[in-house]
């Protein structure tokens, strides 16, 4: 079928509307499993920072190392023209899964109960 302007439709949407949609929706999956996979990869390292700190009976949250991880995220989103503010929200929403990560770590250490680390009980 072709619209007023001669340019082809299907279900009622430009095709070539609906092929940049579709290039778009590519790129976001393909920025979106990277996101995933650096995700992955942070919470390795914040589960071996989990370990080290409840070897060694450090606190699970450093509220310095805080402050200083968001401004130096605040400043690398102005530089990217990204939000600031959802910058520092996003980052406090990652630090708070990894505190109860270090909090689930350090409790285990202290009753010896290990969740999920496939040894039997007994
Ligand atoms: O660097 C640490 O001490 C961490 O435990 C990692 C981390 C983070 O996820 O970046 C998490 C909790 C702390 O409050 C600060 C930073």
């Amino acid at each position: 079928m072709e619209n007023s302007e001669g340019s082809r439709t299907t279900g009622g949407l430009d095709e070539s509307v609906r092929g940049e949609l579709a290039a778009l929706r590519d790129s976001i999956d393909n920025i979106d499993a990277a996101v995933v996979h650096m995700l992955a990869e942070r919470f390795k390292c914040t589960q071996r920072v989990g370990r080290l700190k409840a070897d060694h009976q450090l606190p699970p949250a450093d509220p310095a190392r805080e402050a200083r991880q968001i401004i130096r995220l605040r400043e690398l989103a102005e530089s990217a023209k990204l939000d600031p503010a959802f910058a520092e929200k996003l980052l406090n929403f990652i630090i708070a899964e990894v505190i109860r990560h270090h909090e689930t770590i350090a409790g285990e250490r202290l009753t010896g109960d290990v969740a999920g680390d496939g040894a039997a009980a007994g």
